[in-house]
């Protein structure tokens, strides 16, 4: 699993390979990039090796300047006195640029990789493929990687990764035919989205970003959008509670309730919205449902609101200034109804987060949802997880594009934002925010124990709670799934949906100790 804090920014592979470009313009030779870039991999192997008390390094390399970096590292650590083999792809004579120089630096013998023995061997250092990789693997290539993997589970051996994974994609997170299973990841500069996108997450191992020397200010010609959901993205819109301000101040949100055998999720997200600061919450409950609601609520206000009228009528109240809606709301035009009224045009700002059976009503009309965001009075979140986003953005099905290169959950949640024209949180391991302007982040570490029953519902109501602060609504969803991480992972195993609300006061401590 990641090791964070990371920097803030991720790139693509071609926005990599650009801060090297604009670097080496700079006059900064690729060597001394490179040979920095082995320096940290040298660093990680031996403190590994020191720690297990091992000796013997085997180094993959590849045909391009990962299996460079490779080189200068065997080189390395071969002088710090470890057994080091170097098993390569290509003969190093068919190299060209910084890789080709790169392996002139190895005076061994370099064997063939194809069909190179593991035998004890305490660590293999991967630098078959990096962000160069440009098509799935196949053939002989393919093959050592299933041995190399089939070594590591029977040996209980380790591999460290040159900058990714070979076979993991630096953009999107897929697998391109096979991918090494690594336990640790060395990567540059910056993280590339495929590190946090599944299933590549899963392939790196712990991952830690040195710096080769590449300046930060590479960044302003590149211009990342994506960003790893960590309070450094978006710690600046937070909005914290001051002495002198009253509960008015951070706001008035409205939770709408199912009917009376489905209220506990509405409650759930209601009790969530005001752990995340919210100053009020109402939970808007149908008159049937007021007897259930009642006596389960003591912070939370309850108000009745029938139907799309009550819920108008409600909100009439220009204080009340999010409404969230969703969860087990019932699927049907009900629904839909509910959802235009709280998104109706008001002469004051609304925000609104919609949730599960409210994409669900939506599934069969998208166009209708879309134009009812279009005239809402304040932004709208929506919050699907993996099936709600198929059944409502079920046009975006293409895995690929027509050159064969793998359409990420990043590109797809963005793509859905722009279209809808709203903040979408698209849920899972890997959760993806992205806004229609294409800011996106993705959460780097999720524990197991989040998938719990009222998960999301927990989550529906930590981003009213922040909106209704006023937070600016990307930097408010990213901060709500971030904070509903941090709970989860306080608490542990064991996790439900109530202790994710209960344990928000530790998301917020450690939250508010990344701030002074
Ligand atoms: N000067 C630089 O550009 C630096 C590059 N660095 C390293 O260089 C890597 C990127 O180097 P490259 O752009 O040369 O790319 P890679 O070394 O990742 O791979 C490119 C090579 O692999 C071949 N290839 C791609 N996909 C393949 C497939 N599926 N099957 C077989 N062959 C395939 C390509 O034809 C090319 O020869 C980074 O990951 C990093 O490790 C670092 O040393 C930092 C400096
Ligand atoms: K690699």
């Amino acid at each position: 699993m990641p090791h964070g804090p990371y920097p803030p920014e991720l790139l693509t592979t071609a926005q990599m390979a650009r801060a090297d470009r604009l670097t080496i313009e700079s006059g900064v030779a690729g060597m001394a990039l490179m040979e920095k870039a082995a320096a940290a991999i040298a660093a990680a192997a031996t403190a590994f090796l020191v720690k297990t008390a091992g000796r013997r390094v085997l180094v993959l390399c590849g045909p391009g300047n990962n299996g460079g970096d490779g080189y200068v590292a065997a080189r390395m650590l071969r002088s710090q006195r470890f057994k080091v083999r170097v098993a390569a792809l290509v003969p190093p004579e068919s190299l060209r640029g910084d890789a080709r120089e790169a392996a002139s630096t190895w005076d061994g013998r370099v064997e063939d990789a194809t069909s190179c023995d593991f035998t004890g061997v305490d660590l293999v250092i991967d630098a078959l493929f990096g962000t160069g990789l440009a098509r799935d693997i196949d053939g002989p290539a393919a093959v050592l990687i299933e041995r190399l993997n089939a070594w590591r589970a029977e040996t209980r051996q380790k591999i460290i990764a040159v900058d990714i994974p070979s076979g993991v994609d630096g953009t999107s997170g897929a697998i391109r035919g096979v991918a090494v299973q690594a336990d640790s990841t060395v990567t540059f500069f910056r993280l590339k989205c495929g590190h946090l996108l599944l299933p590549g997450r899963l392939r790196c191992g712990a991952i830690s970003c040195a710096h080769i020397g590449i300046r930060s200010t590479v960044l302003q010609q590149i211009a990342p959008q994506t960003f790893v959901n960590e309070p450094d993205a978006w710690g600046a819109a937070l909005r914290l509670p001051s002495v002198e301000g009253h509960k008015y101040a951070r706001g008035h949100a409205v939770v709408v309730s199912g009917g009376a055998s489905h209220t506990g999720a509405a409650r759930l997200a209601a009790t969530a919205a005001l752990r995340a600061g919210a100053g009020l919450v109402t939970l808007a409950t149908p008159q049937d449902a007021v007897a259930v609601n009642a006596p389960a609520l003591t912070s939370v206000m309850l108000r009745v609101a029938d139907g799309p009228a009550g819920l108008s009528a409600l909100l009439e109240d220009r204080r009340k200034n999010v409404v969230a809606l969703g969860p087990a709301l019932g699927v049907g035009e009900d629904c839909c109804a509910l959802v235009e009224a709280a998104l109706a045009p008001s002469p004051e700002p609304r925000a609104a987060v919609l949730d599960a059976d409210v994409l669900t009503s939506f599934a069969l009309a998208p166009e209708r949802l879309k134009e009812a965001i279009a005239n809402a009075p304040g932004p709208v979140v929506l919050t699907p997880h993996g099936g709600e986003f198929a059944r409502l953005f079920h046009g975006q099905r293409w895995e690929r594009t027509l050159s064969g290169a793998p359409i990420s959950k990043l590109e797809r949640t963005r793509d859905a934002a722009r279209e809808v024209g709203a903040v979408i949180v698209f849920k899972g391991p890997d959760t993806v925010v992205a806004a229609p302007d294409g800011r996106a982040s993705i959460l780097p570490h999720a524990t197991p124990w989040l998938a719990t029953a009222g998960s999301g519902d927990v989550l529906t109501g930590i981003v009213a709670g922040l909106l209704a602060q006023g937070m600016e609504p990307f930097a408010a969803a990213s901060c709500a799934v971030w904070m509903h991480a941090a709970a989860a992972e306080d608490f542990g195993p064991g996790l439900i949906a109530d202790d994710i609300i209960n344990h928000l006061p530790a998301a917020w401590r450690r939250l508010t100790a990344t701030q002074s």
